[in-house]
């Protein structure tokens, strides 16, 4: 009954938070996203990762091309999340180049092309992940569209890699920061939520 209520709690806030987001101007999200963008690109862990996990932004998300451009031509090696509608898992392809490797795949994000991309399953590797979601709290907690994939990703990573873990970052405009997002076991929290404002630390995970 507990889990109900967080779940009916979350959806709430998704829904409004993603109708906000909307009305944004495609103009006033452009701009931001560079902003969101070059803050990102100047963060340590960022500048140190050889190996970034990102993702294709859609709709209305803060737009991830330019620092997925970016991290292409820095020659860091950039995988993308594929959703595996079998495992209800996240797959991850290494991208080389955005114009031939991509197709629109589940809900019309952006994915890769298996055929053309190598899957790497190796989660050590990972210096860097750039997490989307819908709306997060100061403190690093994130909402996302609620399927759950980061988190299971992010589950597996730690089985994987119990000494070390990846830089948890995710890109978002400052109206999606909100109090109260309700938390379950299960949620990771992000470690710095870059705005077209500011960084923001959060809580180590
Ligand atoms: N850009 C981007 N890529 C991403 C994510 C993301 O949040 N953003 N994901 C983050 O995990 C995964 C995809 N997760 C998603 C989960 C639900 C919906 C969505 O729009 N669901 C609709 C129902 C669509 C349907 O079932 O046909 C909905 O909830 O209304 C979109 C993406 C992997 N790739
Ligand atoms: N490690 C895990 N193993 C199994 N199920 C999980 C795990 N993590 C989360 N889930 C389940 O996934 C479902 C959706 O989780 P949640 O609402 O946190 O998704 P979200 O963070 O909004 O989505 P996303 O990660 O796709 O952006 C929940 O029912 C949750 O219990």
């Amino acid at each position: 009954m507990l889990q109900m209520t967080t779940q009916v709690r979350k959806q709430a806030i998704r829904q409004r938070i993603i109708i906000d987001r909307e009305r944004l101007g495609a103009d006033e999200r452009a701009i931001k996203s560079h902003q969101i963008s070059k803050r990102i690109a100047s963060l340590e862990a960022y500048r140190k990762a050889g190996t970034v996990l990102a993702y294709m932004s859609f709709g209305a998300e803060y737009s991830t091309r330019e620092l997925v451009r970016q991290a292409l031509r820095e020659d860091k090696r950039v995988l993308l999340p594929r959703v595996n509608v079998a495992t209800k898992e996240l797959d991850l392809y290494q991208v080389s180049n955005l114009q031939h490797d991509l197709a629109p795949g589940q809900w019309n994000i952006p994915e890769p092309l298996v055929e053309r991309c190598p899957r790497i399953d190796l989660l050590r590797d990972l210096d860097f992940i750039l997490l989307p979601g819908v709306a997060f709290g100061r403190d690093g907690v994130r909402l996302g569209y609620g399927g759950g994939f980061y988190d299971k990703l992010l589950a597996r990573i730690a089985v994987t890699w119990q000494d070390h873990f990846p830089a948890l970052v995710a890109g978002a405009f400052s109206m999606q920061l909100i109090e109260g997002i309700p938390q379950e076991q299960t949620d990771y929290k992000v470690e710095w939520i870059v705005t077209e404002n500011e960084v923001i630390p959060c809580a180590a995970h």
